[in-house]
């Protein structure tokens, strides 16, 4: 079983480069879990105070329960990985039942900060992109994919995101194996960890 962990800041281009490694890697092959499915349960709080959450602190992240999964996944058993609302805030009821496979690829903004997650990676990529194409790609999205709008996208940069992406998520690329440059669609570095994953198939 090979352990792959792709952190990066947000809008950077985690998800978009996970789906196209595993394109044209066979499905039964490769499984994949997202940090964000792993956002604390907070269905004791209403909708209000949901948002205002600091979503980008570590301790907005159910560590406990993403190492348990793993871990699991590692010893051969199936987990339900819980599904997240963006547009709630919080965990939906349904969950995803995901087998464990050869590859694993775990995907996420503060996967590199918590040392026990951190130590189960095989390899750790990183991907960057710079803060003004992050800060863009991030508004896209939000907008069109998670319904927010400008003040609520550009409030939440100017009082979480970039003062925690300076403090907990950009120090962690210094644990990273390879860090892939992701301004531009990289084709090339996609391609490497391609080889290496079909090597281990
Ligand atoms: N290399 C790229 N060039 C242009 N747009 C990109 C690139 N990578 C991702 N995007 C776009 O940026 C947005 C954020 O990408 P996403 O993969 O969701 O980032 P992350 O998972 O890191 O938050 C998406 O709309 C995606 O299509
Ligand atoms: O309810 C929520 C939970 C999280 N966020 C934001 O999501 C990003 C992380 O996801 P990426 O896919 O890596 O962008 C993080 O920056 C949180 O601020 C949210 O907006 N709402």
């Amino acid at each position: 079983m090979l352990i792959i962990g792709i952190a990066g800041g947000t809008g950077s281009g985690k998800t978009t480069v996970v789906n196209q490694i595993i394109k044209q890697l066979p499905t039964d092959e490769v499984c994949v879990i997202s940090q964000d499915s792993y956002y604390n349960e907070t269905d004791n709080l209403p909708y209000e105070e949901r948002a205002k959450i600091n979503f980008d602190h570590p301790r907005a992240i159910d560590f406990d329960l993403i190492i348990r999964h793993l871990k699991a996944l590692r010893a051969g058993n199936n987990i339900n990985q819980p599904v997240y609302s963006f547009v709630t805030h919080n965990r939906t009821k349904d969950t995803i039942k995901t087998h464990p496979r050869k590859v694993i690829i775990v995907e996420g903004i503060l996967i590199f900060n918590n040392k026990e997650l951190r130590d189960l990676f095989d390899i750790k990529i990183f991907v960057h992109a710079e803060t003004d194409e992050r800060l863009i790609r991030r508004l896209k999205r939000d907008i069109t994919e998670r319904g927010r709008d400008i003040d609520e996208v550009l409030s939440r940069y100017q009082t979480t995101l970039k003062p925690m992406h300076q403090q907990f998520i950009e120090p962690t690329k210094n644990f990273a194996d390879l860090i892939i440059p992701n301004d531009r669609f990289n084709t090339v570095a996609i391609d490497i960890v391609r080889t290496v994953i079909n090597e281990r198939l």
